[in-house]
Protein backbone atom coordinates (compact mmCIF):
# COMPACT_ATOMS: atom_id res chain seq x y z
CA UNK A 1 0.00 0.00 0.00
CA UNK A 2 1.54 3.72 -0.98
CA UNK A 3 1.55 6.15 1.93
CA UNK A 4 3.26 8.82 0.03
CA UNK A 5 5.21 9.01 -2.98
CA UNK A 6 8.88 10.90 -2.54
CA UNK A 7 9.10 14.63 -3.81
CA UNK A 8 12.31 15.40 -2.79
CA UNK A 9 15.85 13.61 -3.02
CA UNK A 10 15.25 9.84 -2.44
CA UNK A 11 18.75 9.47 -0.36
CA UNK A 12 17.12 12.13 2.36
CA UNK A 13 14.94 9.30 3.37
CA UNK A 14 15.64 6.04 5.24
CA UNK A 15 15.19 2.84 3.57
CA UNK A 16 13.31 1.59 7.32
CA UNK A 17 11.87 3.48 9.46
CA UNK A 18 10.76 1.10 12.41
CA UNK A 19 8.78 2.80 14.97
CA UNK A 20 7.90 0.52 18.53
CA UNK A 21 8.04 -3.14 16.43
CA UNK A 22 7.60 -6.42 17.85
CA UNK A 23 6.42 -9.80 17.25
CA UNK A 24 4.72 -11.98 19.98
CA UNK A 25 4.80 -15.64 20.17
CA UNK A 26 2.27 -17.23 21.24
CA UNK A 27 3.99 -17.45 25.01
CA UNK A 28 5.76 -14.39 25.15
CA UNK A 29 6.97 -11.40 23.14
CA UNK A 30 10.33 -12.03 21.11
CA UNK A 31 11.32 -9.01 20.77
CA UNK A 32 9.24 -5.46 21.39
CA UNK A 33 9.23 -1.81 21.53
CA UNK A 34 12.76 -1.36 18.56
CA UNK A 35 12.60 1.75 16.82
CA UNK A 36 15.41 2.70 14.37
CA UNK A 37 16.04 4.55 11.03
CA UNK A 38 18.28 2.76 8.49
CA UNK A 39 19.51 4.65 5.65
CA UNK A 40 20.83 3.81 2.13
CA UNK A 41 24.34 2.10 2.46
CA UNK A 42 24.23 1.95 6.30
CA UNK A 43 25.32 -1.36 8.33
CA UNK A 44 23.46 -2.06 11.08
CA UNK A 45 24.58 -4.25 14.06
CA UNK A 46 22.21 -5.88 16.03
CA UNK A 47 24.16 -7.58 18.93
CA UNK A 48 22.91 -9.28 22.58
CA UNK A 49 23.40 -12.82 23.88
CA UNK A 50 21.23 -15.79 23.00
CA UNK A 51 17.74 -15.49 23.52
CA UNK A 52 18.08 -11.59 23.44
CA UNK A 53 15.49 -11.07 20.18
CA UNK A 54 17.81 -11.06 17.48
CA UNK A 55 16.57 -13.41 15.41
CA UNK A 56 13.20 -12.47 16.25
CA UNK A 57 13.98 -9.28 14.96
CA UNK A 58 15.91 -9.94 11.65
CA UNK A 59 12.75 -12.11 11.03
CA UNK A 60 9.81 -9.72 11.84
CA UNK A 61 12.12 -6.42 9.61
CA UNK A 62 12.13 -9.57 6.83
CA UNK A 63 8.93 -10.59 6.68
CA UNK A 64 9.27 -14.03 7.91
CA UNK A 65 7.10 -13.99 11.00
CA UNK A 66 4.23 -10.91 11.31
CA UNK A 67 4.64 -7.81 12.94
CA UNK A 68 2.65 -7.65 16.20
CA UNK A 69 2.70 -4.45 16.99
CA UNK A 70 4.38 -1.15 15.52
CA UNK A 71 5.54 -0.79 12.36
CA UNK A 72 8.01 -0.74 9.82
CA UNK A 73 8.25 0.92 6.33
CA UNK A 74 10.30 0.55 3.71
CA UNK A 75 11.05 3.13 1.08
CA UNK A 76 11.43 1.34 -2.83
CA UNK A 77 13.98 1.88 -5.53
CA UNK A 78 11.20 4.02 -7.02
CA UNK A 79 10.56 6.06 -3.82
CA UNK A 80 7.32 4.91 -2.58
CA UNK A 81 7.08 4.61 0.43
CA UNK A 82 5.55 1.24 1.69
CA UNK A 83 3.57 -0.25 5.04
CA UNK A 84 5.33 -4.36 5.38
CA UNK A 85 2.53 -5.52 7.35
CA UNK A 86 0.05 -4.76 4.80
CA UNK A 87 1.79 -5.86 2.16
CA UNK A 88 0.09 -8.60 -0.75
CA UNK A 89 2.32 -12.04 -0.24
CA UNK A 90 2.80 -11.27 -3.95
CA UNK A 91 4.42 -7.83 -3.06
CA UNK A 92 6.80 -9.05 -0.92
CA UNK A 93 8.04 -12.52 -3.08
CA UNK A 94 8.74 -9.48 -5.75
CA UNK A 95 10.50 -7.59 -2.91
CA UNK A 96 12.97 -10.94 -2.32
CA UNK A 97 13.51 -11.14 -6.35
CA UNK A 98 14.45 -7.53 -6.44
CA UNK A 99 15.52 -5.59 -3.98
CA UNK A 100 16.65 -7.82 -0.93
CA UNK A 101 18.57 -10.17 0.17
CA UNK A 102 18.89 -12.72 2.87
CA UNK A 103 22.52 -14.43 4.14
CA UNK A 104 21.94 -17.41 6.36
CA UNK A 105 24.18 -18.64 8.73
CA UNK A 106 23.96 -21.74 7.26
CA UNK A 107 24.60 -21.39 3.50
CA UNK A 108 22.35 -24.93 3.03
CA UNK A 109 19.70 -22.50 3.45
CA UNK A 110 20.30 -20.42 1.07
CA UNK A 111 21.37 -22.31 -1.99
CA UNK A 112 19.93 -24.71 -4.07
CA UNK A 113 22.45 -27.93 -2.84
CA UNK A 114 22.27 -29.59 -6.10
CA UNK A 115 22.29 -27.00 -8.62
CA UNK A 116 25.70 -25.90 -10.66
CA UNK A 117 27.22 -22.81 -8.63
CA UNK A 118 26.82 -21.10 -12.10
CA UNK A 119 22.63 -22.21 -11.48
CA UNK A 120 22.85 -20.62 -8.25
CA UNK A 121 24.31 -17.25 -9.27
CA UNK A 122 22.24 -17.50 -12.27
CA UNK A 123 18.58 -17.90 -11.03
CA UNK A 124 17.66 -14.72 -9.69
CA UNK A 125 18.46 -13.29 -12.32
CA UNK A 126 16.10 -15.62 -14.40
CA UNK A 127 13.41 -14.72 -11.65
CA UNK A 128 14.15 -10.88 -12.81
CA UNK A 129 13.40 -11.57 -16.80
CA UNK A 130 16.99 -12.10 -18.24
CA UNK A 131 16.71 -14.82 -20.74
CA UNK A 132 19.73 -14.78 -22.89
CA UNK A 133 21.74 -17.99 -21.61
CA UNK A 134 24.92 -16.38 -22.56
CA UNK A 135 24.67 -13.20 -20.55
CA UNK A 136 23.32 -14.98 -17.64
CA UNK A 137 26.49 -17.69 -17.49
CA UNK A 138 28.81 -14.48 -17.95
CA UNK A 139 27.09 -12.46 -15.39
CA UNK A 140 27.30 -15.54 -12.84
CA UNK A 141 31.10 -16.56 -13.82
CA UNK A 142 31.94 -12.50 -12.76
CA UNK A 143 30.07 -12.92 -10.02
CA UNK A 144 31.75 -16.20 -9.17
CA UNK A 145 35.22 -14.16 -9.44
CA UNK A 146 33.90 -11.41 -7.48
CA UNK A 147 33.49 -13.74 -4.71
CA UNK A 148 37.09 -15.67 -5.03
CA UNK A 149 35.54 -19.03 -5.94
CA UNK A 150 37.86 -20.17 -9.35
CA UNK A 151 36.32 -20.27 -12.45
CA UNK A 152 36.65 -23.83 -13.35
CA UNK A 153 34.12 -24.39 -10.12
CA UNK A 154 31.24 -23.30 -12.04
CA UNK A 155 29.18 -26.27 -13.06
CA UNK A 156 30.18 -27.84 -9.61
CA UNK A 157 27.75 -28.19 -7.08
CA UNK A 158 27.86 -26.24 -3.62
CA UNK A 159 27.13 -29.67 -1.81
CA UNK A 160 31.44 -30.35 -2.70
CA UNK A 161 32.47 -26.86 -1.75
CA UNK A 162 33.21 -26.36 1.37
CA UNK A 163 31.98 -23.92 4.07
CA UNK A 164 33.89 -20.58 3.32
CA UNK A 165 33.23 -21.23 -0.55
CA UNK A 166 29.26 -22.17 0.13
CA UNK A 167 28.64 -18.84 2.65
CA UNK A 168 30.72 -17.08 -0.70
CA UNK A 169 28.29 -18.62 -3.27
CA UNK A 170 25.49 -17.39 -1.44
CA UNK A 171 26.31 -14.13 -0.95
CA UNK A 172 27.04 -14.33 -4.09
CA UNK A 173 23.67 -15.48 -5.53
CA UNK A 174 22.09 -12.67 -2.91
CA UNK A 175 23.94 -9.78 -4.34
CA UNK A 176 24.06 -10.55 -8.12
CA UNK A 177 20.27 -8.78 -8.46
CA UNK A 178 22.26 -5.66 -6.94
CA UNK A 179 19.37 -5.69 -4.13
CA UNK A 180 19.24 -2.26 -1.84
CA UNK A 181 18.73 -3.93 1.33
CA UNK A 182 20.83 -7.01 2.93
CA UNK A 183 19.18 -9.06 5.96
CA UNK A 184 22.22 -11.44 7.46
CA UNK A 185 21.89 -13.59 9.61
CA UNK A 186 25.65 -14.60 11.90
CA UNK A 187 27.00 -15.04 8.31
CA UNK A 188 29.94 -16.04 9.50
CA UNK A 189 29.64 -18.00 12.66
CA UNK A 190 29.43 -21.25 11.20
CA UNK A 191 32.68 -21.12 9.75
CA UNK A 192 36.47 -21.40 11.12
CA UNK A 193 37.69 -18.33 12.75
CA UNK A 194 40.64 -18.35 9.80
CA UNK A 195 37.84 -18.57 7.32
CA UNK A 196 35.57 -15.69 8.85
CA UNK A 197 38.30 -13.38 8.98
CA UNK A 198 38.54 -13.60 4.75
CA UNK A 199 34.31 -13.76 4.41
CA UNK A 200 33.95 -10.49 6.82
CA UNK A 201 36.50 -9.08 4.60
CA UNK A 202 34.69 -10.02 1.44
CA UNK A 203 31.52 -8.76 2.82
CA UNK A 204 32.66 -5.28 3.96
CA UNK A 205 34.31 -4.79 0.50
CA UNK A 206 31.41 -5.48 -1.42
CA UNK A 207 28.41 -3.75 0.98
CA UNK A 208 31.06 -1.00 0.47
CA UNK A 209 31.20 -0.91 -3.47
CA UNK A 210 27.36 -1.61 -3.84
CA UNK A 211 26.69 0.43 -0.82
CA UNK A 212 24.42 -1.71 0.61
CA UNK A 213 22.28 -0.94 3.15
CA UNK A 214 22.41 -4.11 5.61
CA UNK A 215 21.03 -5.55 9.11
CA UNK A 216 23.24 -7.82 10.14
CA UNK A 217 22.94 -9.83 13.35
CA UNK A 218 25.76 -11.01 15.40
CA UNK A 219 26.53 -12.40 18.78
CA UNK A 220 30.21 -11.45 18.06
CA UNK A 221 31.18 -7.66 18.76
CA UNK A 222 34.13 -8.58 16.65
CA UNK A 223 31.94 -8.76 13.54
CA UNK A 224 29.75 -5.76 14.52
CA UNK A 225 33.14 -3.70 14.89
CA UNK A 226 34.51 -4.76 11.82
CA UNK A 227 31.42 -4.34 9.43
CA UNK A 228 28.91 -2.10 11.17
CA UNK A 229 28.54 1.74 11.18
CA UNK A 230 25.56 1.43 13.70
CA UNK A 231 25.04 -0.91 16.69
CA UNK A 232 22.01 -2.27 18.83
CA UNK A 233 22.19 -3.60 21.72
CA UNK A 234 19.50 -6.37 22.36
CA UNK A 235 18.36 -7.78 25.85
CA UNK A 236 15.14 -9.36 27.13
CA UNK A 237 13.83 -9.04 23.43
CA UNK A 238 13.98 -4.84 23.78
CA UNK A 239 16.64 -2.41 22.68
CA UNK A 240 18.77 -1.64 25.48
CA UNK A 241 21.67 0.59 23.76
CA UNK A 242 22.00 2.10 20.00
CA UNK A 243 24.49 4.29 18.74
CA UNK A 244 27.70 4.69 16.42
CA UNK A 245 29.33 1.09 16.72
CA UNK A 246 32.70 2.34 18.32
CA UNK A 247 30.56 4.33 20.53
CA UNK A 248 28.64 1.78 21.48
CA UNK A 249 31.66 -0.59 22.03
CA UNK A 250 34.76 2.13 23.15
CA UNK A 251 31.87 3.81 25.65
CA UNK A 252 29.12 1.51 26.78
CA UNK A 253 26.31 3.64 28.74
CA UNK A 254 24.26 0.36 29.70
CA UNK A 255 25.76 -2.01 32.20
CA UNK A 256 24.55 -4.65 30.28
CA UNK A 257 26.55 -3.49 27.02
CA UNK A 258 29.29 -3.21 29.35
CA UNK A 259 29.32 -6.59 30.90
CA UNK A 260 29.21 -7.84 26.85
CA UNK A 261 31.93 -5.75 26.22
CA UNK A 262 34.20 -6.90 28.96
CA UNK A 263 33.09 -10.37 27.32
CA UNK A 264 31.34 -11.90 30.22
CA UNK A 265 28.48 -12.50 28.99
CA UNK A 266 30.04 -13.77 24.84
CA UNK A 267 30.82 -17.30 23.99
N1 LIG B 1 9.43 -20.06 17.54
C1 LIG B 1 9.39 -19.56 18.78
N2 LIG B 1 8.33 -19.78 19.59
C2 LIG B 1 8.27 -19.27 20.84
N3 LIG B 1 9.24 -18.52 21.39
C3 LIG B 1 10.34 -18.27 20.64
C4 LIG B 1 10.47 -18.78 19.30
N4 LIG B 1 11.68 -18.36 18.81
C5 LIG B 1 12.25 -17.64 19.80
N5 LIG B 1 11.46 -17.58 20.88
C6 LIG B 1 11.74 -16.86 22.14
O1 LIG B 1 11.91 -15.49 21.83
C7 LIG B 1 13.00 -14.94 22.61
C8 LIG B 1 14.04 -14.37 21.64
O2 LIG B 1 14.64 -15.45 20.91
P1 LIG B 1 15.56 -15.22 19.64
O3 LIG B 1 15.79 -16.55 19.01
O4 LIG B 1 14.98 -14.15 18.80
O5 LIG B 1 16.90 -14.69 20.32
P2 LIG B 1 18.36 -14.60 19.71
O6 LIG B 1 18.98 -13.41 20.34
O7 LIG B 1 18.29 -14.61 18.23
O8 LIG B 1 19.03 -15.92 20.23
P3 LIG B 1 20.12 -16.86 19.48
O9 LIG B 1 21.36 -16.03 19.36
O10 LIG B 1 20.27 -18.02 20.42
O11 LIG B 1 19.52 -17.22 18.15
C9 LIG B 1 13.52 -16.07 23.47
O12 LIG B 1 12.88 -15.96 24.73
C10 LIG B 1 13.06 -17.31 22.77
O13 LIG B 1 12.84 -18.37 23.67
Amino acid sequence: MTLDRLSFDDEQRPLLEVRGAGHRYEDGHGCRDVSFDLWPGEVLAVVGESGSGKSTLLRTLSQHISLTEGSIRYRHGDGTVVELSELSESHVRRLWRTEWGFVHQNAADGLRMHVSAGGNVGEPLMATGWRHYGQIRSAAAEWLKRVEIPADRIDDTPASFSGGMRQRLQIARNLVVSPRLVFMDEPTSSLDVSVQARLLDLIRTLVADLGLAVVIVTHDLAVARLISHRTLVMKDGYVIESGLTDRVLDDPQAAYTQLLVSSILQG
